[in-house]
């Protein structure tokens, strides 16, 4: 019988994608047994963040990947029709559509105070094993590893705004894709 995958879900905005992401993926990789981790963007945002497009976000998603050696994905899942960045209704779809892969979901401990406003959290945990990662000045009881890089998506576009270029913190290809496409006023001020 052919095992079980197992594949870890790190869902967000990555608007734009940056170190702190890839490094969450690859402790996750490295520890917690999984076979992949799949960047799962989001189409629409519950809590209505403005974001920049999503193929813009997908392509610098998939520009972070070319990093790894192909344990790093990006899924395109929420933009399937019905979805609206629930979680709990991207995972049901993922279980139903992907019956031998068994599920991980990665979260970032800034995000616990936000838990209670998320629906059905408690489904979410029957579908799949939730992994809180210790994000630097969030320190939280139940998290897993040290804490991980001091950089937000906030803090590159705050940067980006100063003209001052996040090349430290944005992988050079997710960067690349940014100045090719004037995302985020790059190339503006010529
Ligand atoms: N430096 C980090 N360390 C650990 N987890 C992180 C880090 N950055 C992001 N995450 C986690 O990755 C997921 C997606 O984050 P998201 O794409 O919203 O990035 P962000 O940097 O928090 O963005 P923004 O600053 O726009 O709110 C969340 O679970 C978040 O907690
Ligand atoms: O399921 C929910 O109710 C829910 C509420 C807020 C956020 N989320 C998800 O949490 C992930 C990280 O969100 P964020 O705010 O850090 O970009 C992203 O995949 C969102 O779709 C999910």
């Amino acid at each position: 019988m052919r095992p079980d995958v197992q594949v870890a879900l790190l869902g967000g905005s990555f608007n734009p994608p940056h170190v702190g992401h890839l490094m969450a993926a690859t402790y996750v990789h490295a520890t917690q047994g999984v076979d992949e981790v799949w960047l799962m963007p989001s189409w629409q945002h519950p809590f209505g963040k403005q974001m920049e497009s999503f193929e813009h976000r997908v392509a610098m998603c998939e520009a972070m990947c070319a990093e790894t050696s192909g344990w790093l994905k990006t899924t395109l899942i929420e933009r399937e029709p019905g979805l609206t960045g629930r979680t709990v209704d991207t995972l049901s779809l993922l279980v139903e559509r992907y019956p031998d892969t068994r599920w991980s979901l990665i979260i970032g401990s800034d995000i616990l105070k936000d838990l209670p406003h998320w629906k059905d959290f408690h489904r979410i945990r029957e579908m799949s094993r939730v992994v809180v990662l210790y994000r630097a000045g969030y320190p939280a009881p139940e998290t897993v590893g040290p804490p991980l890089a001091e950089v937000s998506s906030t803090l590159v576009r705050d940067m980006l705004a100063r003209g001052v270029e996040p090349a430290e913190l944005v992988p050079a290809g997710s960067l690349a894709h940014a100045r090719a496409h004037g995302l985020y006023g790059l190339g503006v001020r010529g």
